[in-house]
Formats: structure tokens, C-alpha cells, sequence
């Protein structure tokens, strides 16, 4: 791992002297669900779920920033409300600091909301417009009965400066601010009671694009000075790339691929993953120009109340065997420091070899697109978009304090989607 974080304004900045893989464990999830029952008739029998977590297995680690991305819907945020416990998970357990928090109740989970805190993606609605600032910043404090050295206000005051805001902004209101300067307080908020992790959904994908690099190094700074251990929530995955040391990569409820940031960027593994990276603007202006082909999906997520059976993205790649409709494949270490869950993994040993008649719906799976076509003609592109419903003012500013709230695939596998459809085309003649 380098030993610098890239800004997007290309400065760097100094990182932990350890590698995250020598850090202390943070936070530890095991087999992690949550179900959201679907109720039907008089009796509000449960009929069905959306399965919205549906088994993860991960850890952060102390000092370090974890990135989760993926498609809309595919869980992410409801993954961030179940491991900060602002929604109990159906099943799997949660270990803060080696504690399980997998059941705590609302009373003993109280103490810890100090310890773990939440920024939300809308910087409008997750604050409550008739608080002042200073009123806004300062809710943690009184929700927890702390005083902290001097006052409540100079602390607020400090906080607003921490965040770049002028302390004489403590008695204004949400309104009088942008939409930059918004996310601000809600970092300044989060901030209060100096946690130990924090988890950002979306914290900048409501922000103007001009807006975005400024609070992504903003909360990369105050990691550094302020020794914060983040999970970064994001479908925006070049505001992901800047600032993980790691990243997981979800689909349908199901940690894809979880690898060391760099690692996952230069040689991704999981063709979900290589399909999302493909969508990725190339930001080095030398490489602008360079021909690139990108991976469009064809068709949507399926739902998420009767995913597909095996693995869950069969339905999608280009690379679907039969193992991959029946039989779920397992997260495991293919490559130091890189987890995926494949039967067919890019650059690493395939893992049913013996299984090589691909799908039929493979061969429509995926189409490959030079560069320029979407450059001129942009299509949908793969994993973005969250048209996230805003959080309720009230609800949000409680819940970040408290709880009330392959024919031929055989080893070398291929790099085209093209070239694998190709290949199934020639021996089925
Ligand atoms: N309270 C709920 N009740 C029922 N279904 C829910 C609830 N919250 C989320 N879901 C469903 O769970 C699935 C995952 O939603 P979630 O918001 O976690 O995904 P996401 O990856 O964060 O997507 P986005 O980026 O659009 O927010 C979706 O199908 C969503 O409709």
C-alpha cells in the first residue's frame, strides 16, 4: 500500500505508518442480514422480504477508510444503518472493539452512539431547518449529557472551524448555507463527541460535482488529525478511489469483492467489479484519448425479494456457467490483501475449471463499447445513480446521535466480455 492518499487535487497526504492489514480490528461483521418483511392482507401475514443484506462477512480496521460501493439498491445503506445499529439486523452478528453490539437494546447502545456516528447523503434534509447551527452541532452534547472543557459553545465553536465554517455562523440557520457548507455541519455534528468510526453514506453525491473534492479532503484531513476510522458509502466509485484503503464492492445484498483499494483498481477480480471500474471516467489527462473499451450490463438489478439463485450476478456476466446458477460462490482470499467471490475470477486460477459451456444468456450479457462511442453518446452508465429518498430532518439528526430513533476459461482467464462471447460463439458451432 502507498504510503500517501491522492487528493483529487492531486496533493498528497501523509498516511498511517501501518499497513491496514497490521491495524487493530475495529469493527467485526459476521454473516450479517437484514430482511425488510413484505406484509399482505388483514392479518398483515409476511409474505415475502427484501432481502437487502443477505450475508456479508467484514471488518474495518482502526485508522482505516473501508469504501462500499455498488448499484442503487444493492444494500449499501441499509448495510450502514444495521452496523451502526440504527436499524437491529435480522440476522449475524456485529463486534465493536470486540464487543457484541449484535443485540444490544436502545439503553445499553446508547453509551456507544458517542463511539460510532453516521453522516447522511443530504446535507438539506438532514438538517432540521427551524435549529440554529450552534443548536444543530451541539445536540450530541445534550443528548449525551456531556460538558465538555469550556462550554458547550466554544466546543460548537471550535467544531465549525475544524470543518472550515466561521464560528460566528452558530446562530444562523441550515438555509443561510450552501449545499457544501451544509454537509459541513453535518460533519461538525458528527464530530461532536470525537468517535471512534464514522459512517458516511453517500456524504457527497448530493453536493455539486465542484463541491464533492473539497469534503472528501476535508473528512480525509480530519482523519489524519483527528485518528477517525471511516466507512465510505458511495455508487460514485472515483470519489470512493481517492480516499479507501479498502473497498467492498456489493451486489444484491452480497460482498462481491473486498480488496486493498489499489489492488481492486488496477486488477479487479470479480467481473461485477471489472464491469463497475470500466464505467470510471480515466482521470489522467496522458491516458485521455487512449483507447479503453468500457463494459456496459445489460438489463437491471434483479429484485432483491427473489434474487437469483448461485451466484447472484449469473443473470448479468458474460462469464455464467452452470456452478454459477447453482451453486453460491464464497468470498475467499485469491490474492493477498484480495477477497472476491467468483467461479470465475479475472487473473487468478479459475475455480470450477471443469465447467466451461457458458450460459446462454452470457453471450447477452455484457457488451463492450470503445471509449469513443461513449464519449459522444453517453450511456446509462453502469453502477451509478442514487435517487435516495432525503433523510427526515428530525430523524436524522437523532439518528446521528442516538438510537431513537467460459468456454475455454480454464486458468487465464479472459480480459473482453467480447472475446469470452466470442469464444463460447465458435464452439457451440
Ligand atoms: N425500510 C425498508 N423497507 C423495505 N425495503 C427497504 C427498506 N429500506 C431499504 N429497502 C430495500 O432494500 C434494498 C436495498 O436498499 P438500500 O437503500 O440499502 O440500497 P443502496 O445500495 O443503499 O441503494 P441507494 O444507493 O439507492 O440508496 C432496496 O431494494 C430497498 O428498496
Amino acid at each position: 500500500m502507498s504510503e500517501t492518499k491522492k487528493t483529487d487535487a492531486g496533493a498528497s497526504v501523509p498516511r498511517q505508518a501501518s499497513a491496514p492489514e497490521d491495524r487493530e480490528v475495529l469493527l467485526r461483521v459476521e454473516g450479517l442480514t437484514k430482511h425488510f418483511p413484505i406484509k399482505k392482507g388483514i392479518l398483515q401475514r409476511q409474505v415475502a422480504a427484501v432481502k437487502a443484506v443477505d450475508g456479508i462477512d467484514f471488518e474495518v480496521r482502526k485508522g482505516e477508510t473501508l469504501g462500499v460501493v455498488g448499484e442503487s439498491g444493492c444494500g449499501k445503506s441499509t448495510m450502514g444503518r444495521v452496523i451502526t445499529r440504527l436499524q437491529d439486523p435480522t440476522g449475524g452478528s456485529i463486534h465493536f472493539e470486540g464487543r457484541d453490539i449484535t443485540r444490544l437494546s436502545t439503553a445499553k447502545m446508547r453509551p456507544l452512539r458517542r463511539d460510532i456516528q453516521m453522516i447522511f447523503q443530504d446535507p438539506y434534509g438532514s438538517l432540521n431547518p427551524r435549529h440554529t447551527i450552534g443548536s444543530i452541532v451541539s445536540a450530541p452534547f445534550r443528548l449525551q449529557g456531556v460538558e465538555p472543557e469550556g462550554g458547550v459553545k466554544k466546543e460548537v465553536q471550535r467544531l465549525l472551524e475544524l470543518v472550515g465554517l466561521s464560528p460566528e455562523h452558530y446562530n444562523r440557520y441550515p438555509h443561510e448555507f450552501s449545499g457544501g457548507q451544509r454537509q459541513r455541519i453535518g460533519i461538525a455534528r458528527a464530530l461532536a463527541l470525537k468517535p471512534k468510526l464514522v459512517v458516511a453514506d453517500e456524504p457527497v453525491s448530493a453536493l455539486d460535482v465542484s463541491i464533492q473534492a473539497q469534503v472528501v479532503n476535508l473528512m480525509d484531513d480530519l482523519q489524519q488529525e483527528l485518528g477517525l476510522t471511516y466507512v465510505i458509502i458511495a455508487h460514485d466509485l472515483s470519489v470512493v478511489r481517492h480516499v479507501s484503503d479498502r473497498v467492498a464492492v456489493m451486489y444484491l445484498g452480497k460482498m462481491v469483492e473486498l480488496a486493498d483499494s489499489t489492488k481492486l483498481y488496477e486488477t479487479p477480480m470479480h467481473p461485477y467489479t471489472k464491469a463497475l471500474m470500466s464505467a470510471v471516467p480515466v482521470p489522467d489527462p496522458n491516458r485521455r484519448g487512449a483507447k479503453s473499451d468500457r463494459i456496459l450490463l445489460k438489463g437491471d438489478v434483479p429484485s432483491p425479494i427473489k434474487p437469483p439463485s448461485g451466484c447472484r450476478f449469473h443473470t448479468r456476466c458474460w462469464k455464467a456457467t452452470q456452478v454459477c446458477k447453482t451453486t453460491e460462490p464464497l468470498l475467499l482470499e485469491l490474492r493477498p490483501g484480495q477477497r472476491v467471490a467468483c467461479h470465475h475470477p479475472e487473473g487468478a486460477p479459475d475455480q470450477a475449471p471443469q465447467d466451461v459451456v457458458l450460459l446462454s444468456a452470457a453471450r447477452e450479457a455484457a457488451e463492450l463499447v470503445p471509449d469513443e462511442v461513449t464519449d459522444k453518446a453517453p450511456a446509462e452508465p453502469v453502477a451509478t445513480g442514487s435517487d435516495k429518498a432525503p433523510a427526515e430532518p428530525a430523524a436524522a439528526e437523532e439518528a446521528a446521535v442516538t438510537e431513537e430513533p467460459a468456454a475455454e476459461k480454464a486458468g487465464s482467464a479472459s480480459d473482453s466480455a467480447a472475446a469470452e462471447a466470442d469464444r463460447q460463439e465458435s464452439t457451440d458451432q
